[in-house]
């Protein structure tokens, strides 16, 4: 987790935020990010560096409370500009990470000005003319510009267990899924962390030690909670609900069962997964590593040593899904447990966004502009 760095000077505005990369060419798109101050944006950012995303313009926009900061990308410098004041005309590509309701207001204002949308928040996920994506999965689904002008990014626990779901599925056949998170703080992003150190610090205080939870009730601090986002009348959060409707739509896979609690810990950042699967047919646990060690992007940790398990502490900004502790149960040879570690801001939110970004672009898709 890198927040983004603020220059102490910088060019003037219209000349940073048109700024051209020295990489760009022509075909290369004008891209723009929509919430680009935050954990999810700034991890974008330094993303498309580290990866060599081209692009012929790059606009960074956030609230008005933002605007005029500048920013530095590479060796150059932008400032944000408010996404009222911006016009999505100048961006063939627009990512959104700016919360739920941003995107509900902005993303049609984008798509009508012809920027294709690649949206992290919940707002058009489950829309039938908006493709679900995680590249590694599906990205056949980019082959056409959808009929949305919107292309979703999953939930940051969907994500990595759907990748593993995919390959498990495809050799054994699963009956059925009982997986239980184990959610970073940075999942409310910068400020959840914020939020999680500061009442870190005042229970280590004492009892009467003065802090207000603004994120977190009860308290994260030497803490867990059982609740992610806001309770169903199924007794259910829609946290755990966006994992069963998300994973169906991904795999296309509509009578999936599989079934969650996601629960709130006191890290600040990577997600952790226990996972369940029973499948159609026994599985044989050696075949089993081989198999998910094969998928791509993923490392198995398999009894390298008593310690050799993945934890959020180590795999951090880590772009693999990292699993650990597989094993097949004593009673049921068609039943297996493993724990899955991913970095909930790259694999969960930016790595994503930016891999569909790149198919994208590799496959054309842009070319369709309205
Ligand atoms: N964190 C995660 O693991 C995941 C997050 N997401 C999605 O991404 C969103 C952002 O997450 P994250 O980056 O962690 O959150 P942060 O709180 O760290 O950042 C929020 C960003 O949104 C901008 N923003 C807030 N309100 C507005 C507004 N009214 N108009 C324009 N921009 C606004 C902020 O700009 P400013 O600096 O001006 O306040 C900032 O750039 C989440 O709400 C969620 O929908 C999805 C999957 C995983
Ligand atoms: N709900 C996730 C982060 C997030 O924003 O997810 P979603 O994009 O599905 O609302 C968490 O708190 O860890």
């Amino acid at each position: 987790m890198t927040p983004a760095t603020t220059a102490p000077e910088a060019t003037t505005a219209t000349e940073a935020t048109t700024a051209t990369t020295a990489t760009s060419t022509a075909s290369a798109p004008r891209v723009a990010i929509v919430g680009a101050t935050g954990a999810v944006g700034s991890t974008l950012l330094e993303l498309m560096e580290s990866r060599g995303f081209r692009y012929s313009e790059l606009h960074l926009v956030a609230s008005a409370r933002s605007a005029g900061r500048v920013l530095t990308v590479g060796e150059r410098e932008y400032t944000v500009v408010a996404v009222e004041d911006f016009d999505f005309g100048r961006a063939d590509v627009a990512f959104f990470s700016a919360g739920t309701a941003v995107s509900e207001k902005w993303v049609p204002v984008a798509t009508e000005a012809g920027a294709l949308v690649i949206d992290n928040t919940i707002a058009f996920r489950m829309d039938p003319d908006t493709p679900l994506v995680v590249p590694q999965v599906n990205a056949h689904e980019l082959d056409r510009r959808p009929a949305s002008g919107v292309v979703a990014n999953p939930n940051c626990s969907t994500i990595p267990l759907v990748r593993l779901l995919r390959g498990i599925e495809d050799r054994w056949g699963i009956r059925n899924a009982v997986v239980s998170t184990y959610q970073a703080a940075s999942g409310l992003g910068y400020s959840g962390v914020e939020e999680l150190q500061e009442s870190s610090r005042a229970a280590l205080q004492g009892p009467d030690a003065d802090f207000e939870a603004n994120h977190f009730r009860p308290t994260l601090a030497f803490n867990v909670i059982p609740k992610i986002d806001r309770f169903l009348d199924s007794g259910f959060t829609l946290e755990e609900e966006k994992m069963l409707r998300e994973s169906r739509k991904i795999l296309g896979m509509p009578h999936l069962d599989v079934t969650t609690t996601c629960v709130r810990v006191p890290v600040a950042n990577c997600h952790s997964e226990a996972v369940y699967v029973e499948c159609q047919e026994p599985v044989d646990r050696a075949e089993l590593v081989e198999v998910l060690a094969g998928l791509p992007e993923v490392r198995v940790h398999d009894r390298e040593s008593a310690t050799a398990f993945p934890t959020p502490a180590v795999v951090d900004s880590s772009d693999v899904v990292h699993v650990g502790r597989v094993r097949v149960t004593q009673n049921n040879p068609r039943a297996f447990w493993l724990w899955l570690v991913a970095d909930n801001l790259r694999i969960g939110a930016a790595l994503n966004a930016l891999q569909i970004g790149e198919e994208i672009v590799a496959r054309g898709t842009l070319e369709a502009r309205p």
